[in-house]
């Protein structure tokens, strides 16, 4: 097992306040992990920290093996996948959902003079596949469905085989079929044999995909929990994290929770 990342008294302080207070974490590369915690418990900025868009204020961040404010960034980045409503923003919507997923091998949105090799091309349409977007190769970004954004943006954030894969809420917003059905494409490729380690931040248990292995639950910049899903994921420790008590089911590896009455 290869360590791809790892927080050591990791802090974020602004205005200052810790936004990310004294974090210690670790994700190997067979780890699939989900983040979750209410508004503002920090989730956005430990995905930017994984992601080598923020230095941390003190402690240290490594990422795959690269010590963030020692490393080349520029080097690092292409090596993480990442699936963010902020990349969403950046990709043209005149872009044809090939090029969009397709620039992804020089980390640069919208296509213009690059020149891409015919294994890039090869590797486009494989991914086209695996994210069920083949039919909508020709079509423009702009006129997706969210589902369907969703996917592209995901397809674009595996193109370049990432060694670390960062989704961002990647369900948020869907109907229950496309949520259903991301889900279902989210498992898959989490339990493959070639995918890299996965974290994950969302808002509902209903939303994490069978395959997770690991959760971490934040609160006001803290860990509050982290661990294998099933010990983390527990009615008690949702209860702490969200200031109300909740009780937490699990079936067939997916997960729901409710308010107690
Ligand atoms: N540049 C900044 N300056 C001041 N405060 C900031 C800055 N960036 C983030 N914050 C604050 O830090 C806290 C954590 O923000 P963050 O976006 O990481 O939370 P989050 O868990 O992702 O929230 P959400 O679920 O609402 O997306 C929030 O209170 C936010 O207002």
């Amino acid at each position: 097992m290869t360590e791809v990342l790892s927080f050591s008294g990791t802090s974020v302080v602004r205005n200052g306040r810790a936004i990310l207070d004294d974090v210690n974490w670790s994700v190997s590369d067979a780890d699939r992990w989900v983040i979750l915690g209410p508004n503002g418990a920090g989730k956005s900025t430990l995905l930017a920290l994984a992601s080598a868009y923020l230095h941390p204020t003190s402690g240290e961040v490594e990422v795959l093996g690269e010590a963030i404010g020692t490393c080349d960034v520029n080097e690092l980045r292409p090596r993480i996948g990442v699936a963010s409503s902020e990349m969403a923003a950046r990709l043209p919507n005149t872009e044809t959902v090939r090029d969009a997923v397709l620039t992804a091998v020089y980390g640069v949105t919208g296509r213009w003079t690059e020149e891409y090799d015919e294994i890039d091309y090869a590797q486009v349409d494989e991914v086209l596949e695996q994210w069920q977007l083949s039919e909508l190769a020709d079509r423009t970004f702009g006129t997706l469905s969210d589902g369907e954004r969703k996917r592209v943006l995901i397809a674009r954030s595996v193109m370049s085989d990432p060694e670390l894969l960062l989704l961002d809420e990647p369900s948020a917003a869907l109907d229950l079929g496309s949520r259903e059905r991301l889900l279902a494409s989210l498992t898959e490729y989490a339990q493959s044999d070639f995918a890299p380690a996965i974290v994950m931040v969302t808002h509902h248990v209903e939303e994490i995909p069978a395959g997770i292995t690991h959760a971490m639950l934040m609160r006001e910049g803290k860990i509050m929990a982290a661990g294998p899903i099933r010990d983390t994921l527990t009615s008690a420790n949702l209860e702490a994290t969200f200031g109300l008590p909740l009780e937490v089911q699990e079936q067939y590896g997916r997960f729901t929770a409710r308010a107690l009455a």
